[in-house]
């Protein structure tokens, strides 16, 4: 059987990286983060004091990214310059920062190449276990950097339960003081982000997926119909 390669795309608290994860553990399948690969450049750039402002010297010093990032989904590593970012890159300061980063469309040109590899590199079947493919998810992965996906999916949810996910995540409650400290990660970033790239409604051929009314287990479940239906199709 040739390699599958599986498509996510969504906004903020969407549930992409954690339901894609899971996907990807469940189908033995490789699992990229594109998000984190934003967030390590950020995390790379105030580390080493280059100026988010200056387009041109986040662009070179992305170029110059030394990022050795993992596709287990079981330890999903993420390494710049030989520091282990897998949680710094996660704190509010680089949430807030990583958006000036991903509309730099010259670090975007650098970190889709990088991101076509690692696809490539699975969907040959060569390296990641069993070798069988990957599950990549981000905000353009349907739609710019793995448009010939075999299954492509936007996972999508509600403002409402986005906001709650996410505030329940940084601080432990969905109250509504929770909910409107979260505000600017959620839906700020969100619309700065769709400057650059669209991934609010389903390009031709990709499939949504809402998870608004969905706990996490149902999300997983969806999300696995979706391939067991469109890769059971393709050719
Ligand atoms: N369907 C769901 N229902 C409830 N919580 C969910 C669901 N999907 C994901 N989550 C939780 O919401 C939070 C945000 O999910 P995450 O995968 O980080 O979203 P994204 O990558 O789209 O920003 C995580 O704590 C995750 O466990
Ligand atoms: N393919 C991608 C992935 C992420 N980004 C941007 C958009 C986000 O603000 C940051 C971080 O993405 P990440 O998926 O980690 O963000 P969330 O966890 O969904 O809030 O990177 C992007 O522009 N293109």
């Amino acid at each position: 059987m040739s390699a599958l390669v599986v498509a996510v795309d969504g906004p903020s608290g969407s549930g992409k990286s954690s339901v894609s994860r899971e996907v990807a553990r469940r189908l033995g399948l490789a699992y990229l983060d594109t998000g984190a690969m934003y967030r390590a450049a950020t995390w790379w750039c105030v580390h080493t004091g280059v100026p988010l402002a200056d387009q041109d010297a986040v662009a070179q010093a992305v170029r110059d990214l030394p990022l050795d990032q993992g596709v287990d989904p079981d330890a999903p590593h993420v390494v710049v310059g030989g520091t282990d970012v897998g949680e710094a890159i996660r704190t509010t300061e680089i949430s807030a920062a990583v958006s000036a980063v991903a509309t730099n469309l010259a670090v975007r040109d650098e970190l889709r190449r990088r991101q076509r590899v690692a696809i490539a590199v699975e969907a040959a079947a060569s390296s990641f276990s069993e070798g069988r493919g990957i599950v990549a998810e981000g905000r353009d992965i349907t739609t710019v950097v793995a448009p010939d996906a075999d299954v492509r999916i936007l996972l999508t949810a509600s403002e409402e339960a986005r906001l709650a996910r996410r505030a329940r995540d940084v601080h432990g409650s969905d109250d509504d003081a929770a909910v409107e400290a979260t505000r600017d990660q959620v839906l700020r970033r969100d619309a700065d982000d769709s400057t650059v790239v669209q991934f609010h409604v389903a390009a031709d051929g990709v499939v949504t997926v809402d998870s608004s009314d969905l706990d996490f287990e149902q999300t997983v479940a969806a999300v696995l119909q979706v391939v067991a239906e469109v890769s059971g199709t393709r050719a």
